[in-house]
């Protein structure tokens, strides 16, 4: 019997980017199936009770919600192209800046965006962001030559940041101080996989005007 995949999620959700462009990796075919988060469905609070959040992937029936642990259960369950190492430590650094993203870059991330570019703000994300560029040091992606968890960890940091510096006029992402960041950001959201798996870029910057800009 052919899988049945679908994903819900809402389209300018940069956790829900991540599993769309791991299931593009393993060239997965799903259904896309559109939350309102100002209304949850039924499904949605059913499949992920605890936080009720989007993504959630559906596979045969078998819910599986944060784009972490989803990503990492479209590794296992499918064949095609690996999205963690096989070498156990490998995996486990991955693993590592993966969560480093989530728990450190994001919040700073998005601290520094809420307060316009405020100096101090900006300057504790750039001191999250320096072990970004030093981790990609003789890399072209996180995972090499390849894109591995770490890269779809940080799509926001690809392509979100970008539509906030757009959306408020701020800089946060300097060429001079990250020029491995930004040549990564490039090469990143121009590989197919990553470009079917994003929203329009006004999706983004019109998120970041509505809910920070200046009224
Ligand atoms: N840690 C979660 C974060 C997911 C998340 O924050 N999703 C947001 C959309 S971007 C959401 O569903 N928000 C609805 C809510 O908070 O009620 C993940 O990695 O999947």
């Amino acid at each position: 019997m052919a899988d049945v995949v679908k994903l819900y999620g809402v389209a300018g959700s940069p956790f829900v980017c991540r599993v769309k462009i791991a299931l593009n990796l393993k060239e997965i075919k799903h259904e896309f199936v559109v939350e309102d988060l100002s209304n949850k469905s039924a499904d949605l609070i059913k499949y992920n009770p605890v936080h009720k959040k989007v993504p959630v992937l559906v596979h045969n029936g078998n819910p599986i919600s944060e784009s972490l642990v989803i990503i990492e259960y479209i590794d296992e369950a499918w064949k095609g192209v690996s999205i963690l190492p096989q070498n156990a430590y490998e995996k486990a650094k991955a693993r590592f800046w993966a969560k480093f993203i989530d728990d450190k870059c994001q919040p700073a991330l998005f601290k520094a965006i809420a307060s316009h570019g405020q100096e101090e703000a900006v300057a504790e994300v750039h001191e999250q962001l320096q072990f970004l560029e030093n981790e990609l040091e003789g890399k072209k992606f996180f995972g090499g030559d390849n894109i591995n968890l770490v890269d779809i960890s940080a799509t926001f940091i690809a392509y979100w940041v970008g539509a906030a510096e757009e959306a408020l006029g701020i800089k946060i992402l300097i060429k001079d101080k990250f020029p491995k960041l930004i040549e990564w950001s490039d090469n990143y959201v121009n590989c197919q996989v990553v470009k079917d798996g994003l929203p329009p870029r006004e999706t983004p910057v019109a998120f970041f005007k509505k809910r920070f800009g200046k009224a």
